[in-house]
């Protein structure tokens, strides 16, 4: 696949750029494991209030205490439930994963290369995933190919952007990083996101990894199985023909 005129690229993480297996068989058991001994280890500190606060707003309960907190927390992630509190507890317990070297990022093979190659024609390269812009961050610092996060232009998550089957998200993204609509291009493995990308106006690719059980191809979009076969440009086809 060649693309010419582009100057940003979005890339989803579960399903795209990492493998959705890591994500629910190792990262969520994890933090699930660990909600209750993470709120009784940090009771009283900042993160442990903000995040209190966070989820009485969000289940609509003010008298929420820890052990509602731990319920609530748990049924989310038993639903993959996409609730900005859960993701924000999931990055800081994963973190400490991380620290410990317990935990590494997922990146297929071909990603690194990708993201190099688009660097070098001078296209930025973003993420935006539902999982917190903290924990994109640390995925892709101890990846299991070493500190990619240089190769990263920025994060964007539910806080930041909005829910990712939104088009106002993308909107919001654009306004972000100061590139016009048809001048970025979207890569997940989810249709509905894919088409809220395509109603703000941007271009969008779905990435359907060998193996995955939904099948090769997402309706309505162009697939790859990979991003090693993605030529972006940034400037028009004639143009890069022309180039001396
Ligand atoms: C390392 S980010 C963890 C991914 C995550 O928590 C998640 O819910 C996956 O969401 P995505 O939007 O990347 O499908
Ligand atoms: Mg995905």
């Amino acid at each position: 696949m060649i693309l010419s005129t582009v100057r940003a690229v979005v890339l989803d993480i579960e399903g795209t750029t990492g493998s959705a297996s890591h994500v629910h068989d190792v990262l969520f058991p994890y933090a699930r494991e660990r909600f209750a001994d993470w709120f009784a280890a940090h009771r009283g500190e900042p993160p442990w209030t903000e995040l209190m606060e966070e989820l009485r707003t969000h289940t609509g309960d003010p008298r929420l205490d820890e052990e509602g907190a731990v319920a609530a927390l748990t049924s989310w992630s038993d639903q993959d439930v996409k609730a900005p509190p859960l993701k924000r507890i999931q990055g800081l317990i994963w973190a400490e994963g991380y620290a410990r070297s317990t935990l590494t990022g997922h990146v297929y093979d071909d990603v690194p290369g990708a993201l190099a190659r688009w660097r070098r024609s001078g296209i930025d390269r973003y993420i935006y995933s539902s999982g917190s812009a903290a924990a994109q961050r640390d995925w892709f610092v101890h990846s299991n190919h070493g500190d990619l996060s240089p190769l990263l232009n920025g994060y964007f998550d539910l806080s930041s952007a909005g829910g990712k089957r939104e088009p106002e998200s993308y909107r919001a993204i654009s306004r972000a990083i100061g590139v016009p609509a048809h001048g970025t291009v979207f890569f997940s493995d989810v249709g509905e996101e894919l088409d809220a990308a395509a109603t703000a106006g941007w271009r969008a690719v779905a990435v359907r990894r060998p193996g995955d059980p939904r099948g090769p191809e997402v309706a309505g979009h162009p697939t790859v199985p990979a991003l090693d076969g993605v030529r972006l440009h940034r400037r028009t086809r004639r143009e890069e023909e022309t180039r001396t």
